[in-house]
């Protein structure tokens, strides 16, 4: 990720401003393996590949022949104007788009290391679902207690040891940096929170269930510049522990929590790479015409 954002990115590089990546470790899997890919020296493992995927709402091909890899324990951001299908890519990802008639996928979303093809119709989205938690725009928790929203995902995978799930809801709280504030309420209606503390609940909610990749989809675009701090924060400790797909239009937001950065425009991805190098040194000019704002 990109400690440095606010400068345009051709003052960065002149400046010579040293931009911090986050740099892989010892967890690395075969490096000649396709399912990994080498970074600073190291391989860092795949979690998911896009191979080849085109999407159409009816008949408007909205999303065109993408390839690119979603690394494991990584943050990686979607980027690009409006209408260049980030969220239809993002959504992709829990089969969200099943729910409506007429949609199609074409290609592949493979989710390692089981090689499971996400987009098989023999692979049942609600099993996409518990593998993989979306975290939306607005914060949507559900009319229940603040308890209630973070054991439901439990209870509906049929936990019931009422001292697991006591466990597994505090366990998610901490990991979603919203116990201290909570602790002493958790029979209180979720709808009480502050905006800030509904979505660390919704991550929290998704955390219950253990999911291997989290999707964030402009998850501070309704908060003040406080609570997206903390989330950003939150964002930044979870990579350790789950692989996040993030769109942001906000670029120093990418520059900041991302380690990958997708490129994308009409449909097409443009360029893939390090955030550092997307940001710093980027392959093609439309990229840098985004990223520097003369365009989009
Ligand atoms: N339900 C839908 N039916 C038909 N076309 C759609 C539908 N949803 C999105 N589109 C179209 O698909 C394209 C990609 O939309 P998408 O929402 O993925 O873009 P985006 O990059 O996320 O945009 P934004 O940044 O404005 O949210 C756009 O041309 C959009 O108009």
């Amino acid at each position: 990720m990109v400690s440095v954002a606010t400068m345009r990115m051709s003052e960065q590089a002149a400046a010579g401003v040293a931009l911090q990546t986050g740099v892989a470790s010892g967890e690395a899997r075969d490096p000649n393996s396709p399912d990994t890919a080498v970074r600073n020296g190291n391989a860092v493992p795949v979690k998911a590949s896009v191979e080849n995927f085109s999407f159409y709402y009816g008949d408007f091909k909205a999303l065109k022949s993408i390839s690119m890899p979603v690394h494991e324990k990584r943050v990686t951001a979607l980027i690009g104007p409006s209408g260049c299908g980030k969220s239809t890519l993002l959504r992709t990802f829990n089969r969200m788009h099943d729910l409506y008639p007429g949609n199609r996928y074409e290609g592949t979303i493979r989710l390692h290391p089981d090689n499971t093809n996400l987009l098989d119709p023999a692979v049942d989205p609600i099993e996409v679902r518990m593998r993989i938690g979306m975290v939306f725009q607005k914060p949507n928790p559900f009319p229940k207690s603040i308890y209630e929203n973070v054991a439901y995902g439990l209870r509906i995978r049929g936990e019931r040891n009422r001292s697991v799930i006591d466990d597994r809801v505090r366990e998610a709280l901490r990991g979603a940096a919203l116990w201290s504030e909570v602790e002493h309420r958790l029979h209180d209606p979720a709808t009480a929170l502050s905006g800030g503390q509904q979505q660390r609940l919704c991550i929290a909610r998704c955390l219950a269930t253990q999911p291997e990749v989290l999707l964030f989809d402009e998850p501070t675009s309704a908060l003040d510049p406080i609570a997206t701090a903390s989330i950003e924060e939150l964002i930044h400790e979870l990579r350790d522990k789950v692989t996040i797909l993030i769109v942001t239009h906000n670029m120093q937001q990418a520059a900041r929590v991302s380690d990958y950065t997708a490129y994308m425009y009409l449909g097409e991805l443009m360029e893939f790479g390090e955030t550092n190098q997307i940001f710093v040194n980027p392959k093609r000019k439309e990229t840098e015409d985004y990223i520097t704002g003369r365009f989009g």
